[in-house]
């Protein structure tokens, strides 16, 4: 189990590897992990929106945990491992969320539940149930892919529920991470452009697709910050800021997968439906980026 002071620092959302047929490539996601470890990041998110989590099947997700156990295991590694569990059905992520616990998950990443566009009420009764399961529970804002947003008044309702430890905020402004850390609220910046600006409001640290590349230029953000050290860790941000942009340019985690198969971490830059590859032009741009 996690507590709020385990939340802090760059953890990296994983992608979930395909074969050129769609299936689950487990050899490679091993190898891209493994190579994760090499550096000194803070906990692994398996399952986010960066792991395609609306089109991996929950059995995939298993094997998922399963091989990040055995290579953390393998190396006496003691990162946190935080599993996306959240749908917009609450019967489901509670299930969900019992089998991750099962898994040997150390918490659970519960996104705000989307499209059916519920009450503020109805948010918190999903979370209060979800946190009943015992498992720690990171709430996932990300209003923008949702169509709902979660009220500071309501977050700060469900961070005073046993077991939830904290909030990845991926939303675009800044309220939330003022009103939050304020009051001793863990708050992983989720929104990569603005980590910057988070840490400075008192942010914990950050779970960034960005920070699959460039990963200890992040660390050393993060680090910087955490000394109070905000023109140093400026510095360090912004030479990150030319990568964000790309990696977001088209829809997480298409760009992303694109750069780890070019760098080989990686065997195929495969998607499943509706998510589809980037453009010619992005690939350009990318090749570009690569080349300074
Ligand atoms: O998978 C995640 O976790 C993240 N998802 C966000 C998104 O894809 O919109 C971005 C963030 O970097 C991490």
């Amino acid at each position: 189990m996690m507590d709020r002071n385990g939340l802090h620092g760059i953890f990296v959302p994983v992608v979930t590897p395909f074969g050129s047929d769609g299936e689950l490539d487990q050899a490679s996601y091993a190898n891209y992990v493994m190579n994760l470890l090499s550096h000194p990041i803070h906990g692994l998110v398996i399952n986010g929106t960066t792991g395609e989590s609306p089109t991996v099947r929950w059995e995939e997700v298993e094997v998922l945990i399963r091989i990040t156990r055995d290579l953390l295991d393998g190396l006496h590694r003691k990162i946190p491992v935080i599993v996306g569990t959240g749908t917009n059905d609450t019967a489901s992520t509670v299930d969900r969320t019992e089998k991750a616990a099962r898994a040997g998950a150390d918490a659970v990443l519960v996104v705000v539940p989307y499209y059916s566009k519920p009450s503020q009420e109805g948010i918190f009764k999903h979370f209060q149930q979800v946190a009943q399961v015992g498992i720690s529970v990171v709430v996932y804002e990300i209003p923008a892919r949702t169509g709902v947003r979660l009220n500071i008044n309501t977050a700060k309702r469900i961070m005073e529920l046993d077991n939830v430890i904290g909030i990845k905020d991926s939303s675009d402004h800044l309220e939330l991470v003022s009103a939050l850390s304020h009051v001793g609220v863990s708050v992983l910046c989720g929104d990569d452009l603005h980590l910057h600006d988070k840490l400075s409001l008192g942010a914990a640290g950050g779970i960034l697709a960005s920070a699959n590349i460039n990963t200890e230029r992040f660390i050393e953000v993060y680090a910087w910050a955490r000394q109070g050290d905000l023109i140093k860790a400026k510095e360090a941000f912004d030479s990150l800021v030319p990568w964000i942009q790309k990696l977001f340019q088209e829809s997480n985690p298409a760009p992303l997968k694109w750069l780890l198969k070019r760098q080989g971490f990686i065997s195929s830059d495969q998607l499943r439906l509706p998510m589809s590859p980037i453009s010619v032009e992005l690939e350009d741009e990318l090749e570009q980026l690569l080349s300074l």
